[in-house]
């Protein structure tokens, strides 16, 4: 079940709750998508005010979590990759906005996929299902209905984040008002597809090994040439390595440690399948169809997800308005840069 999919044909059915985290802030939501019972881990910052109008939902990338803000603990290995968003006089003040951070469909920080149990008691292992962007935003919009929120304040979301918060915008345009999309195309392109198909290749051969593989291939993407050239040069260790190579043996190795293969390869699958406009006549019909106030934001070093990917969507969505992250730090900027993230994070939740 591909291109669009939302599994079954039937309505998602809605679920219910299941226990919090008693040492941290992580919450769980258990419901049914047609022919796929999920949970979704998910934290949350702030309060919701009286008439539901103050919720954001922040997205995050492959390997994120749920985890926007604060620091490492049970549950989440790393520290909130948008920490500095997020906190008091921060453009995400806890005072006024009730933020909430979900872990993907198919990740591996809490909501459900291939580590899952399936039905037959069994993990899902590679029998996981080949969700879909659109899918994940499915199983989103579920968790939205359980807690109440009939319309967000924002989406936001950069690169893979940045597809669902697309998607977002597309498959419920009433229940997004403000739109931010970051470091994200419409549609993954031959590029994108060919760079994944590498890393597939590698996780399917060897599923730790590889996906050391495909994160080397995939974080070199996420940087830019000239910032590694800066960086590294043509230095030698005195273990003999390159010291790039060992830079990538480093981040590799690191993420060995916290990301489970079958998810990385679900959710690299998604991502090649992404494309806002299947099913909906195309993506300039898809991006016509969106209502949020949208700011669009590339980053002027990104070799993955170039700017012109950025300005398709700005040109494509009615009245958007492309903005441009200055960085020599690739497509990682997203994360690296909060401050001017913040910057548009701040002056869209002003015009909301
Ligand atoms: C939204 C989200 O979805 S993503 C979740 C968070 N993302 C990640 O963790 C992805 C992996 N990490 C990254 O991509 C990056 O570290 C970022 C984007 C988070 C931060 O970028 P930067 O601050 O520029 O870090 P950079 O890429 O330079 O890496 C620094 C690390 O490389 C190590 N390093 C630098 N040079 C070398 C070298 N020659 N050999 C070995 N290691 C090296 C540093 O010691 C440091 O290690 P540490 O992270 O264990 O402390
Ligand atoms: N460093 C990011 C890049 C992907 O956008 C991640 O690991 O999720």
């Amino acid at each position: 079940m591909r291109a669009g999919s939302t599994l079954g044909e039937t309505p998602p059915v809605a679920g219910g709750w299941r226990e919090g985290d008693p040492n941290g802030r992580r919450r769980w939501f258990a419901g049914e998508l047609p022919g796929l019972p999920l949970r979704i881990a998910y934290e949350t910052w702030g309060t919701l005010n009286a008439d539901r109008s103050n919720a954001v939902l922040v997205l995050h990338a492959l390997t994120g979590d749920s985890h926007v803000a604060g620091p490492a603990g049970p549950g989440h290995p790393t520290p909130g990759w948008w920490d500095g968003l997020v906190g008091p006089g921060r453009a995400l003040d806890p005072a006024e906005w009730f933020v909430v951070a979900p872990n993907v469909l198919g990740g591996c920080q809490g909501t459900t996929g291939p580590w899952s149990t399936a039905p037959d008691g069994r993990p899902w292992g590679r029998r996981f299902p080949d969700v879909t962007v659109r899918d994940q935003v499915a199983a989103e919009v579920l968790l939205a209905d359980a807690l109440g929120i009939s319309a967000w304040a924002a989406v936001l979301g950069g690169s893979m984040g940045g597809m669902r918060a697309l998607e977002w915008a597309a498959s419920v345009p009433d229940r997004v008002k403000t739109l931010l999309v970051v470091a994200a195309p419409a549609a993954s392109t031959a590029e994108h597809i060919a760079l994944a198909s590498a890393q597939l290749r590698a996780i399917d051969l060897d599923p730790v090994a590889g996906m050391g593989v495909a994160r080397r291939i995939a974080h070199l993407s996420y940087r830019s040439e000239p910032e590694l050239a800066e960086r590294f040069g043509r230095a030698v260790q005195p273990d003999g390595r390159y010291a790039v190579e060992s830079y990538l043996d480093h981040h590799a190795d690191k993420l060995a440690r916290r990301f489970d293969p079958e998810s990385y390869a679900v959710l690299t699958r998604a991502m090649n399948g992404h494309d806002v406009g299947a099913g909906r006549g195309g993506v300039r019909a898809a991006l016509s169809g969106v209502r949020a106030r949208t700011i669009v934001a590339g980053i002027d070093s990104d070799r993955l997800y170039p700017v012109r990917q950025q300005a398709e969507i700005a040109e494509g969505v009615p009245g958007a308005d492309l903005r441009v992250i200055t960085s020599p730090h690739g497509h990682d900027a997203f994360l690296i840069e909060v401050d001017q993230v913040g910057a548009l994070v701040t002056e869209l939740l002003k015009d909301g």
